[in-house]
């Protein structure tokens, strides 16, 4: 009696591993070799996915078929002349809201500033105003459909944040709607506690402090007791005019005596020293740092927080970018993420890396780090996500070319360049 295994991919040109030796992070140098297998001749390369949705073997075609000789599968995929990558790791989003804010769009693109619309009152304030006054399955609904075009473009692990409400009914609903597509869909999401994205109307940045130390937080906790909410990490848009570095402190330590990793935004509009504190606090991770500091730089070096690049950003708002290149030259680790959010509408993660490439100064391959092995150790999933290595879940995106770097190099190719994306060993998207 033989037992069966989930899926076996085969005679595949190329393996992009990214890590063989259980490497948690990539940094300097690291990040421009990822670990990769090349077909040799006719001997093309397997993957074997066992029961449990586990990475079991990844090895030469000939090695495979010796040793699984015998071995049923619930499914075989014939992957000859295509290349095979980790599934992408999506390390910052804000995709649970209803209200699209097009309009701004068109304003910006005729010279306001992110935040002239925010004082504006538009901004985060206008989706607020719709996120509260919508019902579970009306934000259910367009997050579902948002999270599987993830997918399609080979996302298979993603950080959601709440912050659309600002206060506690609609941070926890918001949290909730999060908890149902972890049970619903075929992804895995990291959920991140965002009450301190904005100063709510009626409210001082004092009051708004107070009352997701007191209020907010204390109330999603129970929660996470009962098991009705699984949180992972506590974030705050630290900016000027929105929660200076004290509130921003006073929020993070709070999260972190709630059991949560800190991951939040900092240094995006102006510089506030972010990164400093992200690095005193020992923060998980910090996002945008468009305007990061060389002393930031160099405490993000020494505290091993990850920096969460969002090209996307910068693009859109047409600010300046990130200092990549130096924060990877000084031993930053550096990740990705598409910030999806209704300022920035993008879900695709060959398209951001493709941004990180031109726009950042990023290699391809310091890309494909980046949105793998990198993001999940900002989200402190390294151990289980973000290589092909034996033990790792079995998250992957089969490539339909002869090199993985189509995936980046066509722009905005990938609904044509992803054959399949597998999720768990499971083959939850196939190009139509
Ligand atoms: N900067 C703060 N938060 C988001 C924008 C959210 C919004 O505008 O709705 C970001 O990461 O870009
Ligand atoms: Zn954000």
């Amino acid at each position: 009696m033989t037992d069966s295994k989930k899926l076996l991919i085969e005679h595949f040109k190329q393996a992009v591993l990214v890590c063989r030796n259980g490497e948690k992070v990539l940094k300097g140098d690291d990040m421009k070799n990822v670990a990769l297998m090349e077909e040799d001749g006719d001997n093309g390369i397997s993957i074997v996915i066992d029961s449990n949705g586990l990475i079991e073997a990844v090895d030469y075609d000939a090695k495979i078929q010796e040793k699984y000789n015998n071995t049923k599968f619930d499914n075989k995929i014939n992957a000859k002349g295509k290349c095979v990558v980790p599934g992408l790791i999506d390390g910052h989003t804000h995709p649970v809201w209803v209200g699209d804010r097009v309009h701004e769009f068109a304003m910006k693109l005729a010279g306001a500033t992110y935040m002239d619309v925010h004082k504006a009152g538009g901004g985060i304030n206008f989706t607020v105003e719709h996120t509260r006054s919508a019902s579970e399955d009306e934000l259910f609904l367009p997050f579902k459909e948002r999270l599987e075009r993830m997918l399609h473009c080979g996302t298979t692990l993603v950080e959601c944040k709440s912050g659309y409400g600002l206060n506690v009914s609609t941070e926890i609903k918001m949290l909730k709607v999060i908890e149902r597509a972890k049970r619903e869909l075929p992804i895995d999401i990291s959920s991140t506690f965002c009450g301190a994205h904005a100063v709510p109307k009626g409210k001082t940045a004092e009051e708004a402090t107070e009352d997701v130390i007191s209020v907010q937080l204390p109330q999603i906790v129970e929660l996470m007791k009962n098991g009705e909410l699984q949180v992972d990490n506590i974030d705050v848009f630290c900016e000027k005019g929105v929660f200076n570095t004290e509130q921003t402190k006073k929020i993070l330590n709070a999260g972190v005596e709630a059991g949560l990793a800190i991951n939040f935004h900092g240094d995006e509009l102006h510089p506030t020293k972010s990164a400093e504190l992200g690095a005193e606090l020992n923060a998980a991770a910090i996002s945008h740092l468009e305007e990061i500091s060389d002393d930031g730089i160099v405490a993000m070096a020494s505290s091993g927080t990850i920096a969460v690049l969002l090209p996307t950003t910068a693009y859109i708002l047409r600010l300046k970018h990130p200092p990549a290149r130096k924060m990877i030259e000084s031993g930053v680790a550096i990740a990705l993420g598409t910030d999806f959010n209704p300022n920035a509408f993008c879900l695709s993660m060959p398209l951001t890396m493709h941004l990180a490439c031109v726009n950042l100064h990023m290699s391809m391959n310091e890309s494909l780090v980046a949105a793998t092995i990198n993001a999940a150790a900002s989200l402190n999933k390294s151990d289980t996500h973000g290589s092909l290595e034996v033990g790792k879940v079995g998250d992957l995106v089969i490539i339909d070319a002869p090199k993985w770097e189509h995936l980046v190099y066509q722009l905005a190719g990938h609904g044509h360049v992803i054959k399949h994306v597998v999720k768990k060993g499971n083959i939850v998207y196939t190009k139509p």
